[in-house]
């Protein structure tokens, strides 16, 4: 699990760092400085000729430092600072008066020549309003000099990315390669900074969790060596019944593929047992494509005793998938939200019910506490809060949280960046995982039934929804390495998921015998 850090948090900690705990600042500077040239040759990257350019904050502090290093070891560095002398910060004065004391002349003019590599320490976390003027043509040149072939290295976050939304503020420097300090920051992975900041390194630089006084930051993600503690544990003495049964209502009179998507998924998960209620239109198709599944199949409209004793079976239901929003679903979304003992996970067609049947909506909020999970993608998160696409676009996280507090649920919030957020949760999750060849029609399905799977084995409502959604996008990005973004299929996504979940065996027997990790 790593932490994702906004600019207050970011410089609240650096504060306590260099204050409280003691490390002048001046070091800390020094130690990003070597973390960016380390980097480097971990990358096996020498350039011969470079070019930093520096603005008055810390930034460039950290840029005149990374040149002044390099040089060291015998790159040719041109220097060009950018911005209001009289607004310089101590640390930058400093760094100025040692490039000035150790010989090395700094331009006041851009210098249009060829150079290896441009290092980007214009802005950092300090930018706090539109780039313009002076600075947007210096931005504009740096993304010139990059389409002549330079690569690119902005120093903590690109130029003109907001660090705590992703926003671009007027124009950004597209970076192949970011390094940044201590954390990563919210804008390294919200669109559409995460494009701007190409491959990301984090490097320590003295910062730590010690500076954490007023509690754990707002966000955070998973990675790859988290799954063993995450994962639900299994009994070795356990049969189909312990590992979860769980209920999918899906697919309607011309959309069957979303209830085989979802269910495999279930399946694939860990999930013991997968009972399908879908119109008998879909019988054979099933039968023949998910022999797996156990159905409950109608004919003109479900009976109320039947789809009881298939609640009284379940142990979680999954409901939405395909299920269209006709009359018929209205009614069955309104049996499964008046039976409160199950955790529920509700997707797509399901969403647009409550959006559209404000009785149904009042239901899913009675359900309350932890027993629901909601997967909407932008489309039905606006539906669901009668706003529109601007505003979804000016403040997601908001949006996210309102929805979250209006259902007293865990919303998982598609989108290329996905949000997990809870009601009355401080900390939300921000995913990682994946990538564009996910956008693919069944993609959502295969999510909801990852997140059914886990919710079967037991793991709390939040947790499983990060989980759920990491995996997912894992298993995208496993398809994609098969089949390439532009061919893969929502259904390779679901036969990449037993291999983004398969851990050795003597992990999988180690990680049995340790408790689950809270986060
Ligand atoms: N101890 C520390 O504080 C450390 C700071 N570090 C570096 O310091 C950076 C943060 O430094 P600062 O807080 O000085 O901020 P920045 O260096 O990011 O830049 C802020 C400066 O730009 C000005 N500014 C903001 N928006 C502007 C705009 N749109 N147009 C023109 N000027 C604008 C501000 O008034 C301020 O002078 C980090 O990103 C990181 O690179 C690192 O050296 C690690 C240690
Ligand atoms: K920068």
């Amino acid at each position: 699990m790593n932490y994702i850090l906004n600019a207050n948090e970011m410089k609240m900690y650096d504060r306590d760092t260099s204050e409280r705990i003691g490390i002048p600042s001046m070091v800390l500077m020094e130690r990003a400085s070597l973390g960016v040239v380390e980097s480097l040759k971990e990358q096996n990257l020498k350039p011969d000729r470079i070019l930093v350019v520096a603005g008055m904050g810390n930034n460039g502090g950290d840029g005149l430092a990374v040149g002044r290093l390099l040089a060291e070891k015998g790159t040719e560095v041109t220097f060009y600072i950018a911005g209001n002398p009289d607004k310089v910060t101590p640390e930058m004065r400093r760094q100025l008066l040692i490039l000035e004391n150790s010989g090395f002349s700094i331009q006041r003019k851009l210098e249009l020549a060829e150079y290896d590599m441009v290092v980007d320490a214009l802005f950092g976390i300090g930018l706090s309003r539109n780039v313009e003027g002076e600075y947007l043509e210096l931005i504009r040149e740096i993304n010139n000099f990059g389409k002549r072939g330079a690569l690119i290295l902005s120093l903590d976050i690109p130029s003109g990315v907001c660090a705590d939304t992703g926003r671009i503020l007027g124009m950004a420097v597209r970076a192949d390669i970011t390094v940044t300090f201590a954390y990563a920051k919210r804008g390294h992975f919200l669109y559409p900074g995460r494009e701007y900041t190409g491959k990301l390194v984090v490097k320590n630089i003295g910062v730590t969790e010690k500076s954490f006084i007023k509690g754990r930051p707002g966000a955070f993600c998973y990675e790859k060596k988290d799954l063993q503690g995450l994962l639900p544990k299994r009994s070795p003495w356990g049969n189909k019944g312990t590992f979860g049964k769980v209920l999918l209502v899906a697919g309607s009179h011309d959309m069957c593929g979303a209830c085989i998507l979802c269910g495999k998924s279930i399946l694939r998960t860990g999930a013991g047992m997968v009972k399908i209620i879908t119109p008998a239109c879909n019988r054979t198709i099933l039968q023949e494509a998910f022999p797996e599944a156990m159905l409950y199949t109608f004919e003109d409209r479900p009976e109320p005793e039947k789809i009881q004793k298939s609640l009284d079976w379940a142990d979680v239901v999954v409901a939405g998938p395909g299920l269209s929003t006709g009359d018929i679903s209205g009614e069955l979304m309104e049996y499964l939200l008046k039976d409160k003992r199950c955790p529920m996970v509700i997707d797509a067609d399901g969403l647009n019910l409550l959006a559209a049947r404000r009785e149904l909506f009042r239901l899913a909020k009675e359900r309350g506490g932890k027993k629901l999970i909601i997967t909407p993608h932008p489309g039905e998160l606006v539906r669901l809060l009668k706003t529109d696409r601007e505003e979804y676009g000016t403040d997601r996280e908001k949006l996210v949280s309102e929805l979250a507090g209006e259902l007293c649920c865990v919303v998982a919030a598609k989108d290329a960046a996905t949000l997990v957020v809870e009601a009355g949760r401080e900390e939300i999750y921000i995913n990682t995982s994946g990538n564009d060849g996910m956008a693919t029609a069944g993609s959502g399905d295969v999510l909801a039934g990852i997140t059914g799977g886990l919710l079967a084995q037991g793991m709390d409502s939040f947790r499983c929804a990060c989980l759920s959604v990491y995996l997912h996008g894992l298993a995208g990005e496993e398809a994609s390495a098969g089949k390439g973004r532009y061919g893969m299929t929502a259904s390779d996504i679901v036969e990449a998921i037993p291999t983004v979940m398969t851990l050795r065996d003597e992990d999988f027997l180690r990680c049995q015998k340790t408790p689950s990790k809270k986060i």
